[in-house]
């Protein structure tokens, strides 16, 4: 074993930093016999030493914190761990490091999903690595998955619970009756939120993860901004129990779809209602899920903490050490595994996206209201699969729920606005998607 320590930098002590210093420290001599060679935590950046919680501390050593930007830059680390997030700072830093011939380990899907494109293609030219198994998943290795052990396939799709604040949200208001907001406010005291959590909620922090798993996946490259996302600050009380009445959970999911080999590709978030007794639809709380099918080995799927301190910390801590061993620069610098090696994407047009839909909008309780609608809906060969009313008194308005077959994404548009613009309907039509998942497709 060379006695030699890798020296690692880190920017960053929030929640992920502080779980990170404290495996590198608490772990030291099971990491060093792991990988032949001891690694330390050399300098840690951060906006005010004074104001990093004391448990935070607790486990860096003497002089190796510092709000001194000279002294954490002209310090010897060979790989810098950035976990400051945002796409501002963070970028002027990576690239930084990168120009001066350090390794980079991120958890940070915002920056990747932007200027990733830019910054592998940086790190080839400078014969350094970028890993960033935390960035999808939190502590589920399954960008490595994607990257190395399914790479003998085609892979034909993946869709995935990508946000653990979301379901987490989500599974608590329907298992615990909570309100959106204190399952939020919790979210965000257990450390799954990001710094500002409408990334999460909106479901822009799943579009980023998205571009990211799909870009790997189908060996194309796709910007976080060219994923359409709807997130689940739209949604509805009542729309979540009436799905549960037709035999649905919500889910936040984040799919990605290849129809042929090197065709367009389909990708997309949005609150999805799956079967109850899809694997899916049984992923609580802050847990990820990540189901990809390839055309070898099938479908498969990878579950596991998708945020909070220790499960991203054992990422990222992963991923430094891989590349303190040797092996992951070496694979990266071979292969042509990262969206800079790839061309954009051709993605398929949101109007033609395909699905099955749940749809409630308001109607007054008239004869012939329904005919209208279906009449609108068949006009745009959008089929029925059920028709959901309760009882209500004559002359007011009661929600209809109805269930269609697979439809394209701009007939339903063009059939709501005709809805919508029925006098007997009051206000806006909502519309979920049924996300159906063939256990071998
Ligand atoms: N939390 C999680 O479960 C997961 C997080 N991630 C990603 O990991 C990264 C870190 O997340 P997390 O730890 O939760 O975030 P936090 O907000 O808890 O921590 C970020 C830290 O970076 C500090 N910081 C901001 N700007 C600078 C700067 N210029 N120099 C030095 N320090 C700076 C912040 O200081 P201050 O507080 O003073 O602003 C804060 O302490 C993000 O990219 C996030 O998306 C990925 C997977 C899971
Ligand atoms: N805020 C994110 C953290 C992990 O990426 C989430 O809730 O999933």
């Amino acid at each position: 074993m060379s006695d030699k320590p890798i020296n690692i930098g880190i920017i960053g002590m929030g929640t992920v930093g502080g779980g990170v210093t404290e495996l590198f420290a608490t772990q030291a001599q099971t990491y060093a016999k792991r990988i032949g060679k001891p690694v330390q935590v050399s300098k840690v950046l951060v906006l005010n030493v004074a104001e990093v919680p004391a448990d935070r501390k607790e486990h860096i050593a003497d002089g190796v914190l510092t709000d001194n930007a000279d002294d954490f830059w002209s310090s010897d680390f060979e790989i810098l761990i950035e976990l400051m997030g945002g796409t501002g700072a963070a970028y002027t830093f990576v690239k930084k490091a990168l120009e001066a011939g350090k390794h980079i380990v991120t958890a940070n899907k915002a920056l990747l999903a932007k200027h990733g494109h830019e910054l592998f293609g940086l790190a080839h030219k400078n014969n350094v690595s970028i890993a960033f198994e935390a960035s999808c998943g939190g502590g589920i290795p399954c960008i490595t998955a994607l990257k190395y052990g399914l790479m003998a396939n085609q892979i034909g799709g993946l869709y995935g619970i990508l946000n653990g604040t979301c379901n987490y949200i989500l599974t608590e208001m329907t298992q615990k009756n909570k309100t959106y907001d204190v399952a939020l406010k919790e979210a965000q005291e257990k450390g799954f939120a990001e710094a500002d959590p409408y990334l999460d909620v909106s479901g822009a922090d799943t579009a980023q993860k998205l571009s990211i798993l799909a870009s790997l996946a189908f060996g194309v490259h796709i910007e976080g901004s060219q994923v359409e996302h709807i997130g689940v600050d739209i949604l509805d009380l009542q729309d979540i129990q009436f799905g549960a009445e037709l035999g649905y959970d919500i889910k936040l999911l984040g799919t990605a779809e290849r129809k042929e080999e090197n065709g367009p590709v389909s990708v997309k978030t949005q609150p999805c209602f799956v079967h109850k007794s899809d694997l899916i639809a049984n992923v609580h709380g802050p847990m990820n899920a990540l189901s990809v099918y390839g055309h070898a080995v099938g479908h498969t799927m990878y579950y596991g903490a998708g945020a909070g301190r220790y499960p991203t910390a054992s990422a990222v801590v992963s991923d430094a050490l891989n590349i303190a061993s040797g092996w992951y620069g070496a694979a990266f610098a071979q292969m042509n595994l990262t969206p800079d090696c790839n061309d954009p994407a051709e993605l398929v047009a949101k109007e033609d996206i395909e699905s099955r839909y749940y749809l409630r909008f308001n109607a007054l309780d008239v004869p012939g209201v329904i005919a209208k609608v279906t009449t609108i809906l068949g006009n745009k060969d959008i089929s029925i699969a059920a028709v959901m009313q309760h009882e209500s008194n004559p002359g007011e308005f009661t929600p209809i729920v109805i269930t269609t077959h697979d439809a394209k994404q701009g007939d339903l548009d063009s059939a709501i606005t005709e809805i919508e613009a029925l006098k007997e309907i009051d206000g806006n039509l909502v519309s979920i998607r049924i996300a159906e998942f063939a256990s071998d497709s």
